[in-house]
């Protein structure tokens, strides 16, 4: 029996990590084995995906079409080994990057020989943000093609978005890809069955377009490119990652303030912020998303991850901004809170 893979797709922010880990808990989960495709040293989903164990293989993807096809294969090479030595492995979810091409991760499952002789590709599982999905398929053709070789797409958010906004995004996604159901979940909510076991993934029906950009991927595999020749074209230079770590607690006005207010003026700059943050007067690390013009909730999580230092880091991906006005803006943000908070604990004295 061939393993079925699962690639959960979907563009920035829109809620893999929060669907996955609703799913990881459901029992017919079990023997799951997870693989994370992030940006290189700055990701921070491997701390943020609560069920992290000797199952999980990051895929570690500085430049996405260049790394992946080789990490992902490794990455299979290496379940394929324990499951034959024993391990229980009864399915694979990769999580792609927001920013992933599904295309080369898709022909690589179709047609490499390691995957094959082990794995089967059951599905590919796309989570549309309601509240940003519109305008992000207007500006990046990834989301497209995300939401067009989909055999399930998920909108997520539709409790932050109005019904109306909701049904033009899902018929605009009917008209992209009118194989896969439409389905909605708010944070995750959905039951596995809807989403696996869907058998294969298949061509027919699709929008043209699709079959094109699987061909386009076949010639790809099979020459070495590294970091230093890559085509460009695959990348959108307007996009730019990086990450940021505090050593100090951080004053949480001061991280707010900044970041409502770059999601009020620059939110269609700011496709993702993702922190894990060490707040002063707090013992629990906080998680923070913001995700274009959303500045959602933060969240308290259980316990800082094991092994691992508690200085505060954020993820930016940012599209025609540069980074020194977001960095210095922050950090000014959070240098007049930490004075403020000094002032008034001298004035108590
Ligand atoms: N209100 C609401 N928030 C949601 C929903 N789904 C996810 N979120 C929030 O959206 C933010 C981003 O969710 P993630 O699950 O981290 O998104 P992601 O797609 O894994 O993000 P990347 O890996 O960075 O692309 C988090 O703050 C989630 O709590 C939803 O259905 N409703």
């Amino acid at each position: 029996m061939k393993i079925p893979v699962t690639v959960l797709t979907g563009f920035l922010g829109a809620g893999k990590t929060t669907l996955l880990n609703r799913l990881l808990k459901a029992p017919e989960m079990a023997g799951t084995a997870v693989l994370i495709n992030e940006f290189g040293e700055i990701g921070l989903d491997h701390l943020l995906v609560e069920r992290l164990d000797e199952d999980t293989v990051l895929l570690n993807a500085g430049c996405l079409c260049c790394t992946v096809r080789g990490d992902l294969v490794r990455a299979l090479r290496d379940l394929a080994v324990r499951a034959e030595r024993g391990q229980e492995v009864t399915r694979v979810v990769v999580e792609t990057t927001g920013l992933a091409d599904p295309a080369p991760i898709l022909q690589t499952l179709m047609s490499d020989p390691v995957a094959l002789s082990a794995f089967t590709l059951d599905g590919v599982v796309t989570l549309v943000d309601a509240v940003n999905g519109a305008a992000t398929l207007d500006t990046q053709v990834e989301a497209v093609k995300q939401a067009a070789m989909a055999d399930r797409i998920v909108v997520t958010k539709t409790d932050l978005a109005g019904e109306a906004a909701a049904t033009a995004l899902e018929a605009r996604l009917v008209a992209l890809n009118p194989v896969a159901p439409v389905l909605r979940a708010v944070a995750g909510g959905i039951a596995p069955v809807e989403l696996l076991g869907i058998g294969g993934f298949a061509v027919g029906g699709r929008i043209p377009q699709v079959a094109a950009w699987l061909a386009a991927e076949a010639g790809h595999g099979h020459h070495h490119h590294d970091h230093h020749h890559h085509d460009p074209n695959r990348h959108d230079a307007a996009i730019h990652a990086f990450g940021l770590v505090f050593d100090d607690p951080l004053p949480w006005q001061g991280v707010a303030t900044w970041l409502e207010m770059l999601a009020l003026t620059r939110g269609d700059s700011v496709l993702r912020v993702k922190g894990l943050l060490n707040l002063a007067g707090e013992d629990r690390p906080v998680a923070i998303h913001g995700v274009q013009h959303v500045f959602h909730p933060p969240v308290r999580l259980a316990a800082w991850p094991a092994g691992h230092d508690r200085r505060s880091r954020i993820t930016f991906v940012l599209r025609n901004l540069p980074r020194d006005i977001v960095e210095a803006g922050l950090v000014s943000f959070v240098t007049s809170a930490r004075e403020a908070a000094e002032i008034t604990s001298e004035s108590r004295r």
